[in-house]
């Protein structure tokens, strides 16, 4: 296993395409038995750091190390597992034989790690890609990914398209990896699939590293959405006034709030009112970024 202080060591990174920058003086670090979650909305610039860090395209500025070295030493890259955010694989072969040839490209590998991958996937290796729902097909990514431990994972949207128990198992893959001390870089869109596993998190928006902290730092900028429905219709006024609460919407028997903080004046206040289901949905991140922003004018890339 590697002592490097940090596993990833983005320095600097700016990465333009013409007049576009996609990337902006990026720093990134990721420390051995780290998750780091990288988040953003489409075209906030995950891709092309990950891209870069891989040493698919080359920085404009800045630097990108990996296991002390670079992505492109072969000797760096047998010790990297990937799993892009398109999956594109040739479709006529078969998934074992890809997944061979995968295992060659690392040296070799005994063929039951990844049959033992494959079955924890519940993924077939004797079919066809092409005959491979898009689900199956990204099994076949992430068992490349994993077969070889690798001591870094680059993740980008690793479970878009699987279903939510295999989103667990590819979690837990994670997990078995942080474990053994590799660092991980997490890409996602979302906050709740990453805000179990991930470490720190780091927010970027429009190639700029905006926020990063740990989880439950995140967490607190993050509003709650209630909606109350009632056994009978809500008396009028009945949710005026109550501390912490704003954008109440009522319509009949259900009542739509926004709580920032603590719950207790809301409950204080229907109590005795017959509130039959109490249904909460945190801010997905769509609307930490918005909160967030709201305090954040220098936020800009551009
Ligand atoms: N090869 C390229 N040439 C020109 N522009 C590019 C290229 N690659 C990326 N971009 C632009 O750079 C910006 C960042 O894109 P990037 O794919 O890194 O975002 P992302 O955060 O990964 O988004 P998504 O979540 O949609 O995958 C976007 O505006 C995108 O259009």
């Amino acid at each position: 296993m590697n002592h490097d202080a940090s596993l990833i060591d983005v320095r600097g990174l700016t990465k333009r395409f013409g007049t576009l920058t996609a990337v902006k003086d990026l720093d990134l670090r990721v420390g051995p038995g780290e998750v780091y979650g990288l988040l953003g909305p489409n075209g906030a610039g995950k891709t092309t750091t990950i891209r870069a860090l891989l040493g698919f395209i080359n920085p404009t500025e800045g630097s990108v190390g990996l296991l002390g070295g670079h992505a492109r030493d072969l000797a760096i890259r047998r010790r990297v597992g990937y799993v892009g955010g398109d999956v594109t694989l040739d479709r006529n072969l078969r998934a074992e034989n890809l997944l061979t040839w995968y295992a060659d490209l690392r040296g070799g590998l005994p063929w039951k790690n990844i049959e033992q991958l494959c079955e924890r996937l519940g993924l077939d290796p004797s079919r066809k890609i092409g005959q491979l729902s898009t689900g199956n097909r990204r099994k076949v990514a992430i068992v490349q990914a994993f077969m070889h431990d690798p001591d870094v994972l680059v993740l980008d949207e690793p479970t878009a398209g699987l279903d939510p128990l295999l989103q667990r198992d590819v979690l837990d893959l994670v997990r078995s990896r942080r474990s053994a001390g590799a660092g991980v870089l997490y890409s996602s869109h979302t906050l709740p699939e990453v805000e179990d596993i991930a470490d720190r998190i780091g927010i970027l928006r429009r190639g700029v590293l905006v926020r990063e902290d740990t989880i439950a730092s995140l967490r607190d900028v993050a509003r709650q959405r209630l909606e109350l429905r009632f056994a009978h219709d809500i008396p009028p006024g009945l949710l005026d006034g109550v501390e912490g609460i704003s954008d109440v919407v009522v319509d009949g028997r259900v009542a739509r709030v926004v709580v920032d903080g603590s719950v207790a004046a809301l409950v204080d206040r229907v109590a005795g009112h017959q509130v039959e289901r109490i249904v909460s949905h945190d801010d997905d991140l769509e609307d930490v970024f918005f909160h967030y922003y709201q305090h954040d004018e220098d936020g800009d890339a551009t």
